[in-house]
């Protein structure tokens, strides 16, 4: 009996996206092309030369002398500026506010054309190889099946080092991107320029908003990487030479080990902006083992640093996500994500006393990759929510030092504004300001879920409510995404002066329930802003009852006064404390950073002998899957001495294989063949045959 064998074809993803990348665009015809309209752009066009007969407009400032003066213009006043009509209206629904879109300067009026036209797009870009030789498409003889693993390594660590040349050209809109796996690279670079939006399950609408935002507006809140740990270097087949050493024996050395992928919290860092940069990680291969028994060195580890609160996640495919492999919350934490594959061992160590001439070594194993989604949540303690214009910035500037922007109109706070309330030496509250809230903010309207997301992290929520010309409708719009950021609390501010202030109330709260029932139920506190007003002043009593009446005892501040803010993030602070005391004894367990590396050694350790073998009797196939089995793929002979010494052969005998039937163990096939010769009874034999096509 014996298996003879069929094929070894590697069947790595980034083989095929180097085989299809001929095919791939047009401008593949001529892929210089778009660097010469690069050169061509960066030469400065020439000033249009102003012909003797050109109408030259009167200079708007003239002195006596008839000299001409410089002129200069300035912005009109923000109130002018952003929705004047808040100024003179007495009720304006919040349902009926939008977000001041960059595009939209009251003074250029664009219609929806234009203003499609202003955005920020980057179009889809792709990066590959130019070859130096490259000159013309016929000549180009690309064959696929060409040293794909070079190509895949050349490629990858060139992206980083810079050495090769690369050309950026845009990718046709039509491009499938599922007949070529160019679209590793496209995603990431797609991940690059759009932001987090493609990665994102949401509607599509919203995607289309968002990439309609400019980049200082969006959060860099979620990123895509790629990281891969080093692959192992090879074993060496090596002997001994040496003068008056007859014989010497196996002298090759073992590979090194790749290098690791480490993740680390970074205090420092504040969002996922560096990954706009770099997409790819990999972490360095190990060196080949040499003879003399030298060993090959290690592979160089990298350390990804990532800002506290970053969720890392599997990346999901079709808008599902990924599961959670890691949660890192705290400055230093240090996660082994990646193990980086184990060198190869050299013929040195294949030396027994029945084979002393081992000529025999091992490659190294591949390290490990993955693409990861990267998404921030803001950690802090407390989180302000409310309805626009509620007076949260406000309150933050009173209580902290921080400097938010503080305007009388909606939306003046895009970006969640952090500031750290100091109560004592080592008793500090990070507070964070978010926007407003706005009816519709669970389905992403105005800034909607970017906001709520980061709320989720909050410890308490406070709330503020407002009074005065903005009556919210039903809900809340903006700030649930950051939210989900806070640790324990949300403050809710509510506007005294606004019609209603209990109806804004009830609208921010029925927002963050619809948006998550886990952050409604966080504690909070709610908090009566602008009691200085005495519209405020008149529709405290009728507020306070109406909470009371529910269980609720809100506080009533006036931020501008800086009257009863002391009061109310004392209160914070002390539930804060409370919820982190009775956090202690969840923490007590110590998490294991690790687990991910600690998943993938184990799947390298597991042992040969545990297999799973099925059939396919239409195609008279079998299937041996194993992890274990798939260490020693790479010698065909030995591999085939491991089937046999591990009890594959047995357990496919068992099953009833016969002559000519197909075994796939791993991207391996092999034919089956009984050999069953007189005179050698328990002897099997191997031979190779030709790979079918
Ligand atoms: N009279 C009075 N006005 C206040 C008080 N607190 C805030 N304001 C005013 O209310 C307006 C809005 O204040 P912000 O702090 O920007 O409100 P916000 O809730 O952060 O608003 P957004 O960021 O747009 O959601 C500003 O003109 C403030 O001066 C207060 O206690 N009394
Ligand atoms: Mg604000």
């Amino acid at each position: 009996m014996a298996f003879s064998l069929f094929t070894t074809t590697s069947t790595f993803s980034v083989s095929l996206r180097c085989q299809a990348r001929p095919n791939t665009s047009r401008n593949r015809t001529n892929p210089k092309r778009l660097s010469t309209n690069t050169n061509r752009r960066s030469q400065k066009p020439n000033p249009p030369q102003r012909k003797s007969g050109d109408f030259r407009p009167p200079s708007p400032i003239s002195t006596a002398a008839g000299d001409t003066a410089t002129t200069f213009t300035r912005l009109p006043p923000k109130d002018d500026f952003f929705l004047p009509s808040l100024q003179d209206s007495t009720e304006i629904t919040l349902s009926e506010l939008t977000i001041p879109t960059p595009a939209k300067n009251p003074k250029q009026e664009l219609d929806d054309e234009n203003v499609d036209n202003v955005r920020f797009d980057y179009g889809k870009f792709e990066l590959y190889e130019v070859d130096d030789d490259f000159e013309d498409e016929s000549e180009d003889d690309f064959d696929e099946n060409d040293d794909v693993d070079g190509e895949m390594e050349g490629t990858g660590s060139r992206v980083f080092e810079g050495s090769g040349k690369f050309e950026l050209y845009e990718v046709d809109d039509e491009f499938d991107e599922d007949d070529d796996e160019g679209i590793e690279m496209e995603g990431s670079t797609s991940g690059i320029f759009e932001g987090g939006d493609v990665f994102e399950g949401e509607g599509s609408d919203i995607k289309e908003k968002e990439k309609g935002l400019p980049a200082v507006m969006r959060c860099f809140d979620r990123a895509k990487i790629y990281v891969k740990a080093g692959d192992g270097g090879n074993g060496v087949v090596a002997f001994r030479r040496e003068k008056f050493v007859p014989l010497g024996g196996p002298s090759g050395g073992d590979g090194g080990r790749g290098g690791n992928v480490y993740v680390e919290v970074d205090g420092s860092m504040n969002s996922l902006l560096p990954f706009r940069q770099s997409v790819h990680i990999k972490a360095g291969r190990g060196g080949h083992g040499h003879g003399k028994k030298q060993f090959g060195a290690k592979g160089e580890d990298v350390v990804v640093k990532v800002p506290p609160g970053t969720v890392i996640r599997e990346a999901g495919e079709g808008g599902i996500q990924g599961n959670v492999l890691l949660e890192l919350l705290h400055p230093g934490q240090k996660a082994l994500l990646l193990p980086g594959g184990r060198g190869g061992r050299g013929n040195a160590s294949f030396k027994t006393g029945l084979n002393r001439v081992p000529k025999i070594a091992e490659n190294g194993e591949e390290g490990p990759e993955m693409w990861l989604d990267l998404e921030l949540k803001l950690v802090a303690d407390v989180g302000i929510v409310g309805a626009p214009n509620a007076g949260k910035s406000t309150f933050l500037s009173v209580i902290s030092a921080a400097q938010p922007a503080i305007a009388n109109y909606p939306f003046t706070t895009l970006l969640p504004n952090l500031g750290v309330v100091s109560f004592d030496y080592d008793a500090t509250v990070v507070v964070a300001d978010l926007p407003g809230l706005l009816e519709g903010a669970h389905r992403g309207f105005g800034l909607g879920h970017e906001f709520l997301r980061h709320s989720e992290r909050c410890s308490v929520l406070l709330s503020v409510n407002l009074d005065d010309r903005i009556e919210v409708s039903s809900s809340p719009s903006n700030a649930i995404d950051f939210l989900t950021l806070c640790h324990s609390l949300k403050v809710h501010v509510v506007d005294g002066s606004s019609p209603q202030p209990e109806y804004e109330y009830e609208a921010v709260r029925l927002e963050l329930e619809m948006f998550s029932p886990e952050l409604a139920e966080k504690p909070y506190l709610v908090v009566y802003n602008k009691m200085d007003l005495p519209d405020a002043y008149e529709n405290w009593k009728t507020f306070r009852d109406s909470l009371r009446s529910r269980g609720i005892e809100p506080f009533c501040m006036s931020a501008v006064k800086r009257e009863g803010t002391h009061d109310v993030i004392c209160a914070a602070y002390e539930l804060v404390r409370r919820r982190e005391a009775s956090k202690e004894e969840v923490r007590r367990d110590p998490v294991n950073l690790n687990y991910v590396a600690d998943m993938v050694k184990k799947q390298r350790n597991a042992p040969i002998n545990e297999f799973e073998i099925s059939h396919d009797s239409s195609s008279k196939t079998w299937y041996v899957q194993g992890l274990g089995l798939q260490r020693y793929m790479d010698s065909d002979r030995r591999f085939q001495h491991v089937l046999e010494a591990c009890g594959v052969n047995k357990s496919l005998l068992k099953l009833g294989v016969k002559e000519g039937d197909t075994v796939v163990v791993g991207d391996m096939e092999l034919v089956w063949h009984d050999y069953d010769s007189a005179g050698s009874t328990s002897r099997r034999k191997w031979s190779a045959e030709p790979s079918r096509s």
